[in-house]
């Protein structure tokens, strides 16, 4: 009856647009991602798909030397990293470079929304089931010490978009800015997060939101 009623009235207000109830933006969520986002991974990905794999190898190559040179990473002994997928920079010879100098290095192991750190124990690497996304990952049941007992030096992040100033967008999970925000909850134990990243993933801008966490760095082949 109300509804009805202000219908009716409606029609013979004026056409001002400040009239026009106000109808709040539509919440960004994993459900209604935002279309800025949807687009930049569609390019993004189509551009990584056209890189030979030799081209791959060869910007992750120079990335594994700028990581190990990098001033954040000769300082941490326990740095996240991921399993690379062939769509990413190859994190193989990071990981090897962490363990065989006697550091720890813990991985992602991601399930509804939750995601987990945990440590690379000696050939786990090999044996890792596929996630349905074709990313390697511990076990449900591989008890595995998870990053968070003891704290994080360093962060180093998977990704689709970036700016060289630390802008980034995700595959749109949320994983990993509900994870970096968790452990920058704490100022006095959160670590650096820097990104690895193909040339073609680095860009002028990109679209971020308040949740969205800036990274301190991101460590890509360049023109060099
Ligand atoms: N190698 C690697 N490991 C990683 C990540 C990554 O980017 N790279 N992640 C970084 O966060 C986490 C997994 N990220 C995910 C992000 C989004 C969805 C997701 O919601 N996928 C949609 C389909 C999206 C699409 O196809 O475009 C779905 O399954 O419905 C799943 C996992 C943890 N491990
Ligand atoms: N700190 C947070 N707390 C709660 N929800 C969050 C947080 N950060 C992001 N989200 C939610 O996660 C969803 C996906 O966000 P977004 O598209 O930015 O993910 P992404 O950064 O691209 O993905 P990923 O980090 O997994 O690579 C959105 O619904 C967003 O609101």
């Amino acid at each position: 009856m109300t509804i009805k009623l202000y219908r009716v009235l409606s029609q013979f207000r004026s056409t001002n647009v400040n009239d026009i109830p106000h109808k709040p933006a539509a919440k960004m969520s994993a459900r209604n991602p935002d279309p800025a986002k949807v687009e930049l991974r569609k390019q993004i990905a189509d551009a990584i798909y056209k890189m030979t794999t030799e081209e791959k190898e060869r910007q992750s190559k120079i990335v594994f030397n700028k990581i190990i040179n990098h001033p954040y990473y000769k300082t941490a002994n326990r740095v996240a990293i991921f399993m690379s997928t062939d769509q990413e920079i190859n994190t193989a010879p990071i990981i090897s470079h962490i363990k065989s100098r006697g550091g720890s290095a813990f991985v992602p192991q991601y399930a509804g929304g939750i995601m987990r750190m945990l440590k690379l124990e000696v050939g786990d690497e090999d044996a890792m089931p596929l996630t349905r996304h074709g990313i390697a990952q511990h076990s449900k049941d591989q008890k595995r010490e998870d990053a968070l007992d003891a704290g994080l030096d360093l962060v180093i992040a998977p990704g689709v978009a970036f700016t060289p100033d630390g802008g980034r967008v995700g595959h749109g999970g949320g994983y990993y800015d509900r994870y970096i925000a968790n452990l920058r909850s704490n100022p006095k134990t959160a670590p650096k997060v820097v990104a690895v990243a193909f040339n073609c993933q680095v860009l002028d801008k990109v679209p971020m939101n308040d949740l969205d966490q800036k990274l301190d760095g991101v460590v890509y082949a360049g023109c060099d």
